[in-house]
């Protein structure tokens, strides 16, 4: 048996390759994972949005789920656009039949250009099913106030958004800071349950932002099944993140991907 580290990525295609599936698995491959993907939903979309979104039929996701678990079990996982409170269910049940581990979980909500990754009333799945699951969860601020119902408006609000979805059952949080206004550097903040860490970055202002969240939690993936720790695997995934953004490939004419292979240039 091979001891190559497997990551397994469960999300929506982006026909624009910047973020979704093409992100996550451009991005375990940079890192060292062998790449497998679960498709919840397939997007026509580019670096001006998303120009249409087709879910996939829910059994048909069940049975990707299956046929890996059938024969390849990743050492690590990730949850991107999951679209609706079934895929949502489904995903979730699978996890814990499986006994999944390595479970990161990007709860997707928006695409850059406003166009709706989750529906409304899958919030409340997301919570209930699947933010128990999560060893760790990475939303943005605007995500992590729609799953508190609270404003977040400085560092003290962050810290408490961050104890209280530990409290609804995630291990560890990275709330991070891509949000934040320009003026301010984008801080990750990361609680376990004990210790709070803030992870530095320098802001880069820049349109060629598509597909950071996913790019950094495809990181912190990758870095799991690849054996490192939850706080080793946040600290690659932010070096990783910065050099993405930081030599830009200039693609399309909105909001234009990452480039996945700059850490490597850089790094390795
Ligand atoms: N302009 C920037 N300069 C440097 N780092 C950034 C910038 N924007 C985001 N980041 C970093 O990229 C990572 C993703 O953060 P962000 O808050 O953008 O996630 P996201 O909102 O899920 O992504 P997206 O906006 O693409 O949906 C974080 O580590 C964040 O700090
Ligand atoms: C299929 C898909 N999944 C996720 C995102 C959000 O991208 P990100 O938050 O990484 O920019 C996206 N635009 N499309």
């Amino acid at each position: 048996m091979s001891n190559t580290p497997k990551a397994l990525t469960i999300a929506g295609s982006d026909s624009g390759g910047g973020a979704g599936i093409q992100a996550d698995l451009k991005t375990f491959q940079e890192l060292g994972a062998y790449g497998m993907s679960v498709i919840t939903a397939v997007t026509a979309q580019n670096t001006k949005g998303v120009q249409n979104i087709h879910a996939i039929p829910v059994e048909m996701v069940a049975d990707q789920l299956k046929s890996i678990a059938d024969d390849l079990r990743p050492e690590s996982l990730k949850t991107g656009m999951l679209f609706s409170a079934e895929i949502i269910e489904a995903v979730s049940s699978h996890i814990e039949e499986y006994q999944w581990t390595n479970v990161v979980v990007d709860p997707v909500m928006i695409a850059k250009g406003g166009s709706e990754l989750l529906k409304k009333d899958a919030i409340e799945a997301l919570k209930k099913h699947l933010l128990p699951l999560a060893d760790i969860l990475t939303p943005n601020i605007p995500e992590a106030e729609q799953l508190t119902g609270r404003k977040i408006e400085n560092k003290q609000d962050r810290e408490d958004a961050a104890k209280f979805l530990h409290g609804l059952g995630a291990k560890k949080i990275v709330i991070k800071g891509g949000h934040l206004p320009n003026e301010n550097e984008p801080v990750d903040l990361y609680y376990d349950g004990e210790r709070m860490i803030e992870f530095e970055g320098k802001r880069i202002i820049t349109t060629q932002t598509h597909g950071t969240g996913c790019t950094f939690a495809a990181a912190i993936t990758a870095e799991l099944a690849v054996g490192k720790s939850p706080i080793e695997a946040v600290e690659t995934a932010k070096t990783f993140i910065q050099e993405a953004i930081s030599a830009p490939l200039h693609l399309g004419s909105g909001h234009g991907p990452t480039n996945h292979w700059a850490y490597r240039r850089k790094y390795q």
